[in-house]
């Protein structure tokens, strides 16, 4: 009876899968219903389907926009979709006319009720008893006459947890499409934040949103914290991450996820938090396609990084936060020999120093009162043979600085507490949006361990010194799931005119909490609501970021830069500085220059 044809399930699943459907068949029995019995013919009509249809009007409205979508794929691959209620009534339904005809002498269409005690083992029913995704096929179907149809449903659940009901794709069986299960899934998850968002509008609302270049095609996860930070709503999405129980308890952050925040027009009522994994652990890695833009200084800046992946030197990111250097870095590392190898990234800033050594290189066991008993190793040790990323290495500390440098040169590491050491084989990049030569002559960093990582550097441009933001911007809508993003000319005017402090982490922001704003239609310029008043025009913007520097300030710089520039040689750096030599000499000393 079984011959489950799900070919793309692993064993384990199959098993699982069987095991639902013989559930269900047991449980056909136990209804009383027969195989060979007429199918249920009766169809709500009339004045109950009427309150039927009222009852769930924002559940057609919302499916009706998602199955519009999916309406071209649908009919060409001959199905038709179908919503269902909670007990099982099918209340709207769109689809390929020549099935829905065929469908319709089954009854799979609006009024007829597909509940398992009336209809024997079939997806829409499974789905809305186990309340999990379910695919029925051909003789899995306990009644003979349902036998010509494949059906894949999943189950919709309202934003605190209730069933509501079930999306659903069937088709005859010789039209068997192996994407339909996900694709229901997909519109379940999709319905679900569509409600959650609708309802969550006067509440504090908080949107999780996954790895776009891991995650792209998942659903978001949503959530809604009351004033307290305690989760009042979730969806299916959000509780996969925070677990099942999480609703009514405290929302402290996830690890590993970033947290942004989205207002409304008032910059009140609610807020929404996008959340979004900044390491990746399992899946891809960026590559130097998802590095998006034309900008002619951005294009160079990526050829030089390719051609730095190709070797093994140390690379050093320079830029401001959110310019992209993580990005750049994981880019590099796809493109390397060392692509199957990990990828670690190590944020030093976030180390504290007396944990450095045991972070960096790991330890032993029982090294010191606290430690994992089987020891631990160091994020050098994870990235053997790999790529290490230091991020923000600019905010490392000098005793860091100074046990860091002592793997560079040694190119091995002793774990604390151990008295072997181990060699390693890793390349490095490093990061930071700190000026490095100031931090040098601020002595607030190593001039040796900065050429170690020196290598090949590599600045990334800000975003406002980018020419193409609005070919951004519309690249980064698609990749929120917006597949044809328009932006009027005062929508792009404004984007230009701002200075971007946050670079294109923070154009990302704006645009997701604009593209929630505009719920669908297109994003108007009042959508676009900016974290800082940099709105003054770029140029302007710049200038004022960059206090103009004393005369003093000036001279000192320029003479600094001279002497650097001649290597100390004070004839050559007074030629440069159309100063006579004396005059120089005495500059130096009056502003006690040392380099
Ligand atoms: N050229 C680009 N195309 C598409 N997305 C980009 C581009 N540059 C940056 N991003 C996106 O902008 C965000 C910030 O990038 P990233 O984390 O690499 O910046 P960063 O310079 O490392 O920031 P920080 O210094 O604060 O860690 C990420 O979501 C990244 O995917």
């Amino acid at each position: 009876m079984l011959c489950v044809e799900v070919l793309t399930l692993s064993s384990l699943e199959i098993r699982k899968h069987s095991e639902v459907v013989a559930s269900s068949w047991k449980r056909c029995q136990q209804y009383g219903l027969k195989q060979m019995d007429p199918v249920d013919d009766q169809l709500v009509t009339g004045k109950q389907i009427h309150e039927i249809l009222k009852e769930n009007e924002a559940l057609i409205k919302h499916t009706s926009h998602i199955f519009g979508k999916m309406e071209h794929f649908i009919k060409q691959s001959r199905q038709v979709a179908l919503l269902i209620d909670a007990q099982g009534n099918i209340i709207y339904s769109v689809g390929d006319p020549e099935f829905s005809k065929r469908a319709a002498a089954v009854q799979l269409q609006v009024g007829a009720n597909w509940a398992e005690n009336r209809k024997g083992t079939n997806a829409i029913g499974v789905a809305i008893n186990e309340r999990i995704p379910v695919r029925v096929h051909a003789e899995e179907h306990y009644c003979q006459l349902n036998h010509f149809l494949t059906c894949a449903s999943s189950p919709v659940f309202s934003p605190t947890g209730e069933l509501l009901g079930a999306i659903n794709f069937s088709s005859k069986q010789e039209n068997y499409n192996a994407l339909s299960l996900s694709l229901s899934t997909m519109a379940a998850d999709s319905l679900q934040n569509q409600l959650l968002i609708e309802e969550s509008r006067k509440e504090h609302l908080i949107t999780l949103k996954e790895l776009e270049y891991s995650m792209k095609n998942n659903p978001l996860p949503l959530l809604s914290l009351d004033h307290e930070n305690r989760i009042i709503r979730a969806n299916q999405a959000a509780l996969r991450i925070l677990g099942k129980d999480a609703i009514g308890h405290e929302f402290s952050g996830i690890e590993g996820f970033f947290i942004e925040e989205i207002h409304d027009h008032q910059q009140k009522v609610w807020r929404s938090i996008a959340i979004q994994k900044k390491v990746i652990s399992v899946n891809r890695m960026y590559t130097f396609s998802d590095i998006a833009g034309s900008c002619p200084s951005l294009i160079q800046k990526k050829e030089l990084a390719y051609k730095a992946a190709l070797t093994d030197f140390p690379v050093l990111l320079l830029g401001e936060s959110g310019t992209g250097k993580e990005l750049f870095a994981q880019s590099i590392h796809s493109a390397s020999l060392r692509s199957n190898q990990p990828f670690i990234a190590v944020n030093c800033s976030a180390i504290p120093d007396s944990l450095v050594e045991s972070e960096l290189f790991g330890y032993e066991r029982g090294a010191f009162t606290g430690a994992n008993r089987e020891g631990n190793a160091g994020k050098f040790e994870a990235a053997h043979k790999g790529t290490i990323l230091l991020d923000e290495i600019g905010d490392m500390s000098l005793r860091a600085q100074a046990a860091l440098l002592r793997v560079l040169q040694e190119r091995t590491i002793t774990p604390v507490g151990s008295a072997k050491s181990k060699p390693i084989d890793i390349r490095i990049i490093a990061a930071t949006h700190k000026n490095l030569q100031n931090e040098i002559k601020e002595g607030r960093f190593r001039a040796d361990l900065y050429y170690r990582l020196k290598g090949i550097q590599i600045t990334l441009p800000s975003l406002r010194e980018r020419s193409d933001i609005v070919e951004l911007a519309i690249h980064l809508l698609r990749s929120h799931n917006d597949p044809n993003p328009h932006l009027s000319k005062e929508t792009a005017n404004k984007l230009l005119q701002y200075a971007w402090p946050g670079n294109i982490r923070e154009l990302n922001s704006v645009l997701i909490q604009a593209a929630f704003l505009a719920e669908g239609s297109p994003i108007r310029p009042e959508h676009l609501q900016f974290e800082t008043d940099c709105q003054t025009g770029r140029r302007e913007a710049q200038a004022a970021d960059d206090p103009v520097p004393s005369l003093k300030e000036a001279e000192i710089e320029a003479i600094k830069r001279a002497l650097q520039a001649t290597g100390w040689n004070l004839s050559k750096a007074a030629a440069l500085l159309e100063i006579g030599r004396t005059t120089l000499y005495r500059k130096i000393e009056e502003y006690d220059i040392t380099i």
